[in-house]
């Protein structure tokens, strides 16, 4: 497993070791041990999984205050362009992002902390997009950035439409986003 480091120190990339034979291959894809280790110490507590068509993006988005989660994502099947926003008030950072491309061919993942939104681009016919989180899912808690915040200046690939749910179209832009202290996380 290796690590590689993105522009933002805490978003970090999981390269796992892929150990491929005549019959396909096999790769731990997640070992707490290891992860620990080299990552950090996440207490991964709910699984999520979601089927999406190309074009489909989801996000931007993530839980506020005391339920914010954590993620470590990963593909399936398929491709997405994934992105991790930094919305940690007073984060050397702030309002900055990194985008990463996840595949079921490359096998990266991805881990976005907590004070990040987060989204995903679908690159191919279908992606299956699955997810660990530290924290538990809780609706009230649910807040989102519009994915299109020029002040993100995030490029979508050379997409020209998306498929977002009617609450994803509706989703604020950062200046008016409820946002984390950096220094509370
Ligand atoms: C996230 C979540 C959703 N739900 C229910 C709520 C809705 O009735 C239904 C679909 O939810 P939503 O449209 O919010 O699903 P996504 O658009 O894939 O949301 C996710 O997409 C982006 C990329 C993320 O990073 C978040 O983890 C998450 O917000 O599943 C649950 O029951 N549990 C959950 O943990």
């Amino acid at each position: 497993m290796e690590i590689i480091q993105t522009a933002i120190p805490d978003v970090k990339i999981i390269a796992p070791r892929v150990f491929k034979d005549e019959r396909g291959y096999f790769f731990e894809s997640f070992n707490k041990r290891r992860f620990t280790e080299l990552v950090g110490n996440y207490n991964f507590v709910q699984d999520n999984q979601s089927q999406s068509t190309r074009g489909v993006l989801r996000g931007l988005h993530y839980q506020i205050g005391e339920r914010a989660q954590a993620k470590l994502v990963q593909v399936l099947q398929g491709e997405v362009l994934d992105v991790a926003v930094d919305i940690r008030k007073g984060s050397p950072t702030f309002g900055k992002h990194v985008t990463a491309v996840l595949s079921s061919e490359n096998k990266h993942q991805m881990l976005v902390p907590r004070g990040f939104a987060h989204g995903f681009l679908v690159l191919s016919d279908i992606a299956i997009f699955s997810y660990k989180c530290d924290n538990y899912y809780d609706a009230s808690s649910e807040r989102g950035i519009i994915f299109n915040d020029p002040a993100l200046h995030l490029k979508w690939g050379d997409q020209e439409t998306f498929i977002l749910s009617e609450k994803d179209k509706m989703l604020p832009l950062l200046q008016d986003a409820d946002v984390f202290e950096y220094n509370t996380l």
